[in-house]
């Protein structure tokens, strides 16, 4: 249990100022209880919080409509969420998934790393950052029910699961397209994808921008199941089921050692990796290709 106390994330202080500053922004971070489960079930604005089996299951969904889209306030909401549940010693397993019809996430929010300043682009990182150091060293069991499309920094947070359940859909499309947007995936981003599928998938899939449809994803290793659409959440329960019959110790301490060597890598350069995004980031050419790419985005529907 030592060591995973000591693997966590050492800026709680840190996010905690900066979720409240956020929190106000918007009015206040509102935990409503409701419901028979009094104070464990919960909601903020972008992400709702239910029971998911026997008291000791969450289901965290996703909800930051049109399509999940990870905004800096959906970022902070949900570090709040999940520390509350990390917190509460109920808690043994966290399904995630989402409120949003045939979206997980559509990866990171566009228009946080567009026309913005270098001020907002280090807050929005550091946010990025925690989310990922939050989620890939989480002690509790976390399974990605993912019922829609996952681009992006959506894949990175389903990666950052113990199981991916990935639902059959043509919709349903899962991988790190980057490079598709003229952007580049941060180290971090790259290790986590290699950890999962091995050193050659990683350097075709990322090279290309590659998305998967769900019998590729499931080919490669990207995910672990795919099943109907109605079936995932139902899926997901039965697999965290499973990972719950693990004593936690043993279970969390074997994920720390799987998983700290490549945590610490970003750990170790959290500075510079901020500062290495806002530069890449304000380019002129980067800000051109996100303009492109949010404006394809528009002209798609029209
Ligand atoms: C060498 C140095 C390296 C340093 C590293 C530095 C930098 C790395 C930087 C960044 C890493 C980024 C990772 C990311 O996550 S980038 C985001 C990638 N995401 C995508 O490519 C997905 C884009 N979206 C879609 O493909 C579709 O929207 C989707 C399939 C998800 C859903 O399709 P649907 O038809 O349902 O919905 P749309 O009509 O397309 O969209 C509705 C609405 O939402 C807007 N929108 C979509 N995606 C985003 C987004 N990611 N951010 C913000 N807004 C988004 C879309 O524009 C529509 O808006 P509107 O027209 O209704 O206003």
């Amino acid at each position: 249990m030592a060591l995973a106390v000591r693997m966590r994330v050492p800026c709680r202080a840190l996010l905690c100022a900066g979720a409240q500053l956020r929190g106000a922004a918007l009015g206040r971070p509102e935990w409503a209880a409701g419901g028979g489960d009094g104070a464990r079930r919960f909601a903020s604005l972008r992400v709702l919080v239910e029971p998911g089996a026997e008291g000791r299951v969450a289901v965290m969904k996703l909800k930051n409509p049109p399509v999940n889209s990870l905004s800096l306030d959906f970022l902070t909401e949900f570090l709040i969420s999940l520390e509350k549940l990390e917190n509460d010693k109920a808690f043994r397993g966290v399904v995630i998934t989402s409120d949003c019809p045939n979206v997980f996430s559509a990866g990171l929010d566009l228009r946080e790393m567009y026309g913005r300043n270098p001020g907002h682009y280090a807050e929005y990182w550091k946010a990025v950052q925690e989310l990922w150091l939050r989620l890939y060293l989480s002690n509790l069991v976390l399974v990605a029910a993912i019922n829609g499309s996952c681009p992006a920094g959506g894949c990175l947070m389903a990666l950052t699961s113990d199981v991916r359940i990935l639902s059959d859909s043509p919709k349903s499309v899962i991988g790190l397209n980057e490079t598709l947007l003229g952007i580049v995936a941060p180290f971090w981003f790259k290790d986590t994808l290699v950890n999962t599928i091995g050193h050659r998938a990683s350097e075709r899939a990322l090279q290309l921008g590659l998305l998967f449809p769900p019998a590729e994803a499931l080919q490669v290793g990207l995910v672990d199941h795919v099943v109907p659409e109605d079936q995932v959440q139902s899926m997901a329960l039965s697999v965290m089921a499973h990972w719950l019959a693990i004593p936690d110790h043993a279970r969390q301490l074997t994920k720390a050692m799987m998983r700290k060597a490549t945590a610490d890598r970003l750990i170790k350069q959290r500075e510079a990796d901020i500062q290495n995004f806002v530069s890449f980031i304000s380019r002129d050419s980067i800000q051109k290709s996100l303009q492109i790419y949010l404006e394809k985005l528009k002209q798609k529907k029209g």
